[in-house]
């Protein structure tokens, strides 16, 4: 376990009913990331979110925030987390305002954090509303001033995007992108949607049936996306025999031939041996894996995100 990580989680394992929910995931968020938790309904991303924050208690395992461990300094990491898991709870007769003064007070902040918090979620003008009368976006938008209130050093968000127009995801989205940077902010947060995902996070953790399938950098993920080149020649069958002697092993399929990724100059090189063999090429294409195809490779689902 990496000692520096905001959130650290060794073998966090959940059992309801004695079915595994949460398969000892290994989590490691680290200082100032976007760390997007990705997976489809039911993965048990909710379960562990709410083992981070001590509100479901694990089977087995141990989580460590700020690198302490949660049974000895409960008190002192709630302090320096903000959440918002599920939806937000908040009470509709009263003002936006109102509400955060009531959470101002179990949190115990100033004044300034109010103003400040309601300014960054762009509810300052509605803040004098009743919350009933809040559009999806504007309560989700409160939830969120509700959990930056105390400006924690960890922020944990449950599909904060669930149930808003696509305006509203946009909204929310950059407010978050903003949070690290402004606010020295590290957000975990969970998600279904890959692309919601990739819009937002630095690093992702990929979780399916329990288990933590993937974990680390966007750009790695994105790294995976193996490139295969197809060619399709005028004789196929000829061009995959007159290859095969220079070192190049080809996959046939449909009308065309693959080969893993190549160099540029391994494929100009492949185009010259057909040409000078009188194999008319007719197309070379790269073809990328998207990240989505990656998920479900990993994830082992049907297309449903
Ligand atoms: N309190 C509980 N008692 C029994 N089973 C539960 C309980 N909470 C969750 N589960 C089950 O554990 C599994 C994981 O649920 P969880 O809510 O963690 O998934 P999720 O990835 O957050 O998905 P969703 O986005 O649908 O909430 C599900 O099969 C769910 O039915």
């Amino acid at each position: 376990m990496n000692e520096n990580a905001i959130v650290a989680t060794n073998n966090l394992s959940k059992y309801y009913d004695q079915i595994c929910r949460v398969n000892k995931v290994n989590m490691e968020v680290k200082e100032g990331e976007i760390y997007g938790f990705l997976g489809p309904n039911g993965a048990g991303k909710s379960t562990t979110l709410k083992m981070l924050l001590g509100l479901v208690k694990p089977t087995e395992g141990n989580v460590k925030i700020f690198g302490k461990d949660w049974s000895k300094h409960r008190q002192s990491i709630l302090n320096q987390i903000g959440s918002l898991i599920e939806s937000p709870s908040y009470y509709g007769h009263l003002t936006g305002i109102e509400n955060m003064r009531i959470m101002q007070r179990l949190r115990q902040v100033p004044n300034k954090n109010v103003e400040e918090a309601l300014r960054i979620v762009r509810l300052e003008n509605q803040k004098n509303k009743k919350v009933e009368q809040y559009s999806l976006g504007m309560k989700q938008r409160l939830g969120i001033a509700m959990a930056i209130l105390s400006f924690p050093k960890l922020l944990i968000l449950d599909e904060p995007t669930n149930g808003l127009d696509p305006a509203g995801i946009g909204e929310i989205r950059e407010l978050i992108k903003s949070l690290p940077q402004r606010y020295g902010m590290t957000v975990l947060l969970s998600s279904h949607l890959l692309s919601e995902i990739e819009q937002i996070a630095t690093s992702v953790g990929i979780i399916s049936d329990g288990k933590l399938l993937f974990q680390g950098d966007m750009s790695l993920l994105k790294a995976r996306s193996k490139a295969s080149i197809s060619i399709k020649t005028m004789d196929n069958a000829l061009a995959i025999k007159t290859l095969l002697p220079h070192g190049f092993m080809a996959e046939s399929k449909k009308d065309r031939f693959f080969f893993n990724y190549m160099s540029d100059s391994q494929v100009a090189h492949i185009n010259k041996l057909l040409v000078d063999h009188g194999i008319e090429v007719i197309r070379i294409e790269e073809n990328k894996m998207s990240l989505e195809d990656i998920f479900l490779e990993l994830t082992g689902k049907e297309r449903s995100l």
